[in-house]
């Protein structure tokens, strides 16, 4: 068996195009959405994702904004910045660059963004308005991998997941919304401290690998025709000293899997989609 390819960027590209259609029907209202970034300090990696960020932006009409720092910004410069976005009238969502440098209080960052600001759907306010079942903007990694599932008609109701990951910005979240009543999935939340992983994985009719550990996830471990999405992305320095990202599925998952959603290519692009989807959906509440 060789795994379809649940193609996040292609995906992505079709929300973009509806977005694209929602920006100009709140033209027509006077209203230009905004997203804001807070990239505090020079690092490639992260500049790389602003910059894809309202390179994203352009393409569908909604307006950058861009608070830039440098890398020994005090944390009473970055509580300014975050201030002056909180009052902007012009920015309808942000999201500060992760990760900050290691002096900064990224905590402190995240919950000094109003929640209704929230691009990113990190606020603890919003992931409490997510258990407790409430409106509220939807972390982006986690609402994308539900919208690329859906998409792709990949039936979650009634459906067996194993999720491997407990982190706050997917395993926590993305196990939340798999089991709201419009998703009735069926979720194992597996972690460092699970024994057996194998026979829960095996055991799955989805699996969602979010560990950030390199081929964590081997062709043995899933039993065939399952559903596997790949949400690792670390960088690891190959054989001819280049770095490069790597996933957390083993390429040979392919041959067993009846569907993967890979990496590069899958979860990436879909949380970009989702990152903007969030900030028209703020926009045309007004
Ligand atoms: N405030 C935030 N900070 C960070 C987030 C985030 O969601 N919010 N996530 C990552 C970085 N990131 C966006 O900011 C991000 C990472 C990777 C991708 C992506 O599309 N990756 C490609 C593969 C790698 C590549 O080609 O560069 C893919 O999966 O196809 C998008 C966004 C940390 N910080």
């Amino acid at each position: 068996m060789t795994a379809t390819i649940l193609d996040g960027k292609a995906t992505a590209a079709e929300i973009k195009d509806e977005l694209r259609v929602r920006v100009k029907a709140l033209a027509e209202r006077g209203v230009t959405p905004g997203l804001g970034t807070v990239l505090v300090g020079a690092d490639p990696g992260s500049q790389a994702y602003v910059n894809g960020k309202h390179r994203d932006c352009a393409e569908v009409g909604i307006a950058s904004i861009r608070r830039e720092l440098p890398a020994d910004a005090t944390q009473a410069q970055l509580d300014e910045v975050l201030t002056d976005l909180n009052a902007d009238p012009a920015c309808h969502g942000y999201i500060v660059q992760l990760p900050l440098p290691a002096h900064l209080d990224t905590q402190r960052a995240l919950e000094m963004i109003d929640p209704d600001k929230d691009a990113d759907g990190l606020h603890p306010v919003n992931l409490g308005r997510l258990v407790l079942g409430y409106d509220a903007p939807l972390p982006c990694t986690p609402r994308g991998i539900v919208e690329l599932l859906r998409r792709h008609d990949v039936a979650l109701r009634g459906a067996k997941v194993a999720l491997v990951g407990r982190g706050n910005t997917v395993g926590r979240p993305l196990g939340l919304l798999l089991t709201r009543r419009s998703e009735n999935a069926t979720v194992t939340l597996c972690h460092t401290g699970t024994l057996d992983l194998a026979a829960h994985t095996r055991a799955a009719d989805i699996v969602i690998v979010a560990a950030g550990v390199p081929g964590l996830l081997t062709a043995d471990m899933i039993t065939p025709g399952a559903t596997v999405v790949d949400v690792g992305i670390t960088r690891v320095i190959g054989a001819d000293g280049k770095g490069r990202y790597t996933g957390d599925v083993d390429p040979e998952v392919a041959e067993v899997a009846g569907a993967l959603v890979p990496m590069p290519g899958g979860v990436g692009p879909m949380t970009r989609a989702m990152l903007l989807t969030n900030v028209v959906e703020r926009a045309e509440r007004g």
